[in-house]
């Protein structure tokens, strides 16, 4: 491992530790969920180019963690506010940029090629300055869009609380993509410029698989980078 990578792993294993608690905590070691155990499995979702999905990213662990942080902060003080958004590395939570760092190793750890994202997005400083917690009731969903132009490529979602399906579509073709509480999509080249995606929860169910998914509250995490010229 080159130095600066070994120094940036030390960097990022401190940060963790104090963001999810330490891998020799007593209950981590328990519960065999800690981010240095941990075995990120990435697939690649092969009709649309550059989609990726880590459907066991983050622990339920450090799901409730970043669930308590967002409580305890009172992003969604009620029903009517159903997004928070923050812009800028300085304005970004305490937990973003240590979620950024575990991306980046666990994409780095996976031997796939091409790998989740390509090297130009992989390295840039910061990977993401811009966060959007989408809070979504059940019936609720997000119409089908190409993220705005004025983030960069290289976007990540991380998913929270209930199961849905993300559809990706372009002229011709539907693909569903189940996401699953602590699951991580990375969408890059064309499947964030040229495929919209889209959750359709109404007419309050979604099927997957032949099988009916309970729907309750879900929460997202969305971040991104802001283009050179708007940041
Ligand atoms: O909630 C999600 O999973 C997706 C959110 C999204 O697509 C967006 O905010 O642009
Ligand atoms: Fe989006």
């Amino acid at each position: 491992m080159r130095e600066e990578e070994e120094e940036e792993e030390e960097e990022e294993k401190t940060v963790l530790a104090q963001v999810f608690g330490s891998s020799s905590d007593e209950s981590d070691s328990n519960d065999g969920y800690s981010d240095r155990e941990r075995e990120w499995e990435w697939e690649s979702i092969s009709e649309v180019q550059g989609l990726w999905l880590c459907p066991n990213f983050l622990s339920p662990r450090h799901q409730s963690r970043i669930l308590a942080s967002i409580q305890s902060d009172n992003w969604f003080p009620s029903p009517s506010i159903n997004q928070a958004m923050r812009f800028g590395l300085q304005h970004l939570p305490y937990w973003a940029p240590p979620l950024g760092h575990s991306i980046r190793r666990s994409i780095r750890l996976q031997a796939q090629n091409p790998p989740p994202f390509p090297p130009h997005l992989l390295y840039r400083e910061p990977l993401f300055d811009q966060m959007i917690a989408n809070v979504y009731q059940p019936g609720e969903g997000i119409c089908a869009h190409v993220d705005l132009l004025r983030f960069d490529d290289g976007i990540a979602i991380l998913s929270f609380e209930s199961d849905c399906v993300m559809h990706f579509t372009n002229a011709s073709l539907s693909v569903p993509v189940l996401l699953t509480p602590g699951s991580l999509v990375l969408m890059s080249g064309e499947a964030r410029y040229r495929w919209k995606h889209e959750i359709n929860r109404s007419p309050e169910f979604q099927i997957w698989q032949g099988r009916q998914l309970t729907q309750s509250k879900r929460t997202s995490i969305t971040l991104r980078k802001l283009s050179a010229s708007t940041s």
